[in-house]
């Protein structure tokens, strides 16, 4: 489970045996028919799969590309991750396990988990920074109406990277019972292949959908990059296609400012997470305007990418992306996660500078969970 040596499990040895046993589960059960199965059915009828290709016709006219966006904000709960934690509770469900944990950050995770437990009738119980808990009250309240337990994390910056440590830590000492359902491409193998092969069914629509609808595929895919999920997602079916890779990482106050949640533009190799990727340096602060980005890693196959060169890795600021979050909402009345949106921002750059002629965006979800957020910036 390594990425050119990035990824691998970097774990204490008592995590060593249930990672392996995890891994020989996953890779025995995953391409069962009946998984698949179940799995296809729950997708289509229970998350809303497969989603709609909407070409953005009023985008492209005013940049003067064809700019289509993946609909994943369309899926049940408001975002991709429902992708990846219906595939994960079948696998837990199956592995006999009575209890999902999770960590969250923009709370689309954790309700997407809490979905998935209410659903098979496993008890959930989802970590979250107490700063998080605190932007994303939307999504606090609908896990505690599905049932789930929400652990407010208040260690560290009480941040996204503090609700994996404390996940990790209940994974560590109830692994009998309890899967450790991981939101994002992150961890020791084999979570970032697990999550990344849930979320390929985006990229593997859209190739499809590009196909039937334009007769070619697109020049360029565009997505955010928090621990790295719905972009892999899309990127991962696409990889021996003769098409651009764009991931708009979280640029925070920006370059120099000392805090942006950027690991892949503007971080180094380190090990986090039982995972060796890209992280952003000790004198940085992870930030970003959007909850789902606030993350000092990223998962080890974008940084494969960015090592072999095979996708361009742009830190998009808060700023920027609350521009496009905007320009959106107004120009298409569709309104973006605000991590969503810097992959908005940077297909619209792209799109400007006449790079490409068509640019396919994954709007991996809804900002509904947003508008707390956005009234403090936009005075409407
Ligand atoms: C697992 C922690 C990340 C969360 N969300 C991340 C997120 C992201 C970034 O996560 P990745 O796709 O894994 O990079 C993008 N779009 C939306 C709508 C998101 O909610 C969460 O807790 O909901």
């Amino acid at each position: 489970g390594t990425f050119d040596g990035y990824g691998g499990r970097h774990v204490p040895d008592a995590l060593e045996a249930p990672l392996e046993h995890l891994a020989n589960a996953y890779d025995e059960v995953a391409n069962t028919e009946s998984f698949q199965t179940d799995l296809r059915d729950l997708l289509e009828t229970f998350a809303g799969r497969p989603t709609p290709l909407y070409h953005a016709r009023n985008l492209s006219e005013r940049y003067g590309a064809d700019i289509y966006l993946k609909r994943e904000d369309l899926l049940h709960g408001g975002a991709h991750k429902i992708n990846n934690t219906l595939g994960q509770a079948l696998l837990a469900e199956r592995a006999g396990k009575e209890r999902l944990i999770a960590e969250t950050g923009a709370g689309q995770h954790g309700t997407a988990t809490a979905m998935a437990g209410a659903l098979l009738g496993l008890d959930t119980e989802i970590y979250m920074g107490k700063k998080d808990v605190e932007r994303q009250k939307m999504n606090v309240f609908r896990m505690r109406l599905m049932g789930a337990t929400v652990n407010e994390v208040t260690r560290g910056g009480a941040g996204l990277a503090d609700a994996v440590d404390a996940a990790l830590e209940d994974m560590a000492e109830n692994i009998e019972d309890t899967h450790y359902l991981v939101g994002s491409v992150v961890g020791p193998d084999p979570f970032p292949r697990m999550v990344r092969d849930f979320q390929s069914v985006i990229g593997e629509e859209a190739r499809q959908q590009m196909l039937d609808r334009t007769g070619s595929l697109p020049d360029a895919a565009v997505a955010c990059v928090g621990g790295g999920s719905n972009a892999i997602g899309l990127f991962h079916p696409l990889r021996e296609d003769d098409v651009a890779f764009y991931g708009a990482e979280g640029g925070g106050e920006g370059e120099g400012s000392g805090r942006h949640a950027a690991p892949l533009a503007e971080g180094e190799d380190e090990v986090i997470h039982g995972m060796k990727t890209r992280v952003i340096d000790t004198e940085t602060e992870v930030h970003s305007v959007s909850a789902g980005l606030d993350y000092p890693g990223v998962g080890p196959e974008h940084a494969m990418f960015r090592a072999a060169g095979r996708a361009e890795y742009t830190a998009v600021t808060d700023d920027e992306a609350l521009a496009a979050f905007r320009e959106l909402a107004e120009t298409e009345g569709i309104i973006p996660a605000l991590e969503s949106s810097h992959g908005v921002a940077l297909a619209i750059e792209l799109a400007e500078h006449g790079e490409h002629d068509s640019i396919l965006v994954n709007l991996s979800g809804r900002g509904d969970k947003d508008m707390e957020t956005a009234a403090e910036h936009f005075d409407l």
